[in-house]
């Protein structure tokens, strides 16, 4: 299982290996450096060709220490390299400095100067070694020399490799450090391939950082796995032995979910929901209907069942069946019905998922909502939904953020768990999946496992679907997030371009069946 790190996690991660006596910090420079190089051959293997040109762009730290060992590589394989580099040598950390000497009895620094336009010079690659880990403002008279190198990129050359992470993001964050009213694009430098070390951070995963890393390599400096023990903050994934159903199990032993809808006309974000409750393994699914959409609901439905639900009343008692273990409101319940609802589920203490009108309903008094969750509760919200029910902790994700490390959609999924009590679930391409007590997964659709058709109307409503689905079987509420987030976006991706909402739960049993279930 991957998991992602932190700047800190990091540089704990590396103090123990130079006090282990694992290596020192030139020898962890120096396998960074042909890391890189190696990566770039890989990537590139065109580069084979003569008149091969980069430009390295070396920053003051370790970051750019990293720089100075790639443009010696690259000088060594053939190429003509050209280094402009921040700070005095001998301002530099010792073995950074130690690295730009060797390259200064090859060639020659050219001090870093916002000026520098890459256009005129043409190089095959530039390389991006300017800031790593270690930013903690933001970059300061770059932004004419970041626009340059990102349209000359536009027009297919040269390619740009960041060394560890594109300078201006956030390690921990995906965040591009910036000045209020400054575009990311002049902040940051958008790489083609990034090379990171031993593990990836969580930067490269959240918010802009896919975009900016394009596609990223973790390449081993050998540092120990034992190291990264208990650091970090897992992928999410799904166990296919978690998954398989026990061949003597009853319908019974699978939970019976129930999914509730609003009024006539509006009960199609429920049935969604409910289908990928069923196809997510839940014994039986039924959903709660008023009167008034009896009928419609019946018509549509065939293995999934159908109650009368009118009010919290009727609610309390179709609740007095405790097979009854999973419950899902919000996909097209409606305000009102939400108001009378939702009290009465939480109350009843079954493993339940929040999900679209559910929560913004409470917006006008979100501590209403938070008395009564427990622990077998689980939040969905989107970026929009997320902000009316915490919107103190959604402001400092919409500001720009001025300093380093940077609030990170983890942090306001982890604070928002705290406040409410119950699982929070934040949707995106990058979602976050934090508890009450502080565990946290990132189901993340980016790099190969994008799934930008995931982007239309419905999909939200069948992933509640399918995590009410896995806690009607007995997932642990965090397990339950996470595999549900996991299999929606591993559906998407299956099925491909031309996805829509109905196509989610039709596709996981082939999702199933490439897992081994
Ligand atoms: N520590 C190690 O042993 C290793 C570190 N590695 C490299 O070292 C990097 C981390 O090095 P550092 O911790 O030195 O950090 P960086 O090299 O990322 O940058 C930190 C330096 O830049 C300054 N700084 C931060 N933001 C700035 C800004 N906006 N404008 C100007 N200066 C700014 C800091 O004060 C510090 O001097 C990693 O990203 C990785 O590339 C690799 O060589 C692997 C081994
Ligand atoms: N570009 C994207 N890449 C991957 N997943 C995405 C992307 N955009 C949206 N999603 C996912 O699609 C779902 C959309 O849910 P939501 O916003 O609630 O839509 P709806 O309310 O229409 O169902 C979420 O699971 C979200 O994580
Ligand atoms: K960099």
């Amino acid at each position: 299982m991957t998991h992602l790190l932190t700047a800190q996690d990091m540089r704990e991660i590396e103090r123990s290996a130079m006090e282990d006596g694992i290596a020192t910090g030139a020898e962890l420079m120096e396998r960074a450096g042909r890391r890189v190089v190696e990566a770039l051959q890989a990537e590139w293997p065109d580069g084979g060709r003569t008149a091969r040109r980069a430009i390295v762009l070396c920053g003051p730290g370790n970051n750019g220490g990293d720089g100075y060992v790639v443009a010696r590589l690259l000088h060594g394989l053939g190429w003509s390299v050209s280094v402009h580099g921040m700070g005095a040598t001998e301002e530099l950390p010792p073995d950074a400095r130690a690295n730009r000497q060797a390259w200064e009895g090859i060639g020659s620094v050219v001090p870093l100067s916002g000026d520098l336009r890459i256009g005129q010079d043409r190089p095959d690659l530039v390389v991006d070694a300017l800031f790593g880990t270690g930013l903690t403002r933001p970059v300061d008279g770059l932004g004419g020399l970041f626009r340059d190198i990102a349209e000359c990129r536009a027009l297919g050359c040269p390619r740009v490799v960041a060394v560890d992470l594109p300078s201006g993001l956030c390690s921990d964050s995906g965040r591009v450090i910036r000045a209020e009213g400054t575009e990311p694009a002049e902040a940051a430098i958008a790489a083609d391939l990034t090379v990171t070390f031993h593990r990836p951070k969580l930067g490269h995963y959240l918010s802009e950082g896919p975009s900016f890393c394009s596609r990223l390599v973790a390449a081993d400096i050998g540092l120990r796995p034992e190291a990264t023990a208990g650091k970090g903050v897992p992928l999410a994934a799904a166990r296919a032995a978690a998954l398989a159903k026990n061949n003597a199990s009853h319908k019974y032993d699978n939970g019976h979910a129930l999914v509730l809808t609003g009024g006539s006309g509006r009960t199609g974000a429920a049935r969604l929901a409910a289908r990928g409750a069923l196809r997510a393994g839940a014994g039986l699914v039924t959903v709660g209907v008023p009167a008034s959409a009896q009928l419609e609901v019946a018509a549509q439905l065939t293995a999934i069942m159908l109650t009368r639900v009118d009010d919290g009343e009727e609610l309390a008692s179709v609740l007095e069946d405790t097979r009854l273990n999973a419950l899902c409101l919000g996909p097209g319940l409606g305000r009102d019905r939400v108001r009378a609802l939702v009290p009465v589920a939480v109350k009843a203490g079954r493993g339940t998922v929040l999900d679209a009108d559910a929560l913004t309903a409470f917006e006008d008094d979100p501590a209403a909502l938070f008395a009564d969750l427990h622990e077998g509760c689980i939040l969905t919200p989107h970026m929009g939904e997320f902000s009316k029910l915490f919107p103190d902790l959604a402001a400092p994700l919409k500001a720009a953020p001025e300093s380093g490390p940077a609030t990170s959609r983890l942090d306001a999924a982890r604070a928002a768990a705290a406040r409410s009590g119950a699982t929070v679930l934040l949707k995106g391409p990058d979602t976050v999946i934090a508890s009450p007590g502080g565990a946290a997964t990132i189901a993340a659709s980016v790099y190969e496992r994008a799934a930008p058709w995931l982007a239309t109307a419905g999909t939200g409503d069948v992933l509640a679907g399918i995590i009410t689905g896995l806690l009607a079987r007995g997932f642990a509420t965090l397990d339950a997030a996470a595999s549900g987030a996991f299999l929606h976006a591993e559906a998407a991706r299956g099925f491909g371009p031309g996805l829509v909402a109905e196509d989610l739960p039709e596709e996981l049993p082939r999702v199933f069946r490439a897992l081994g279930v």
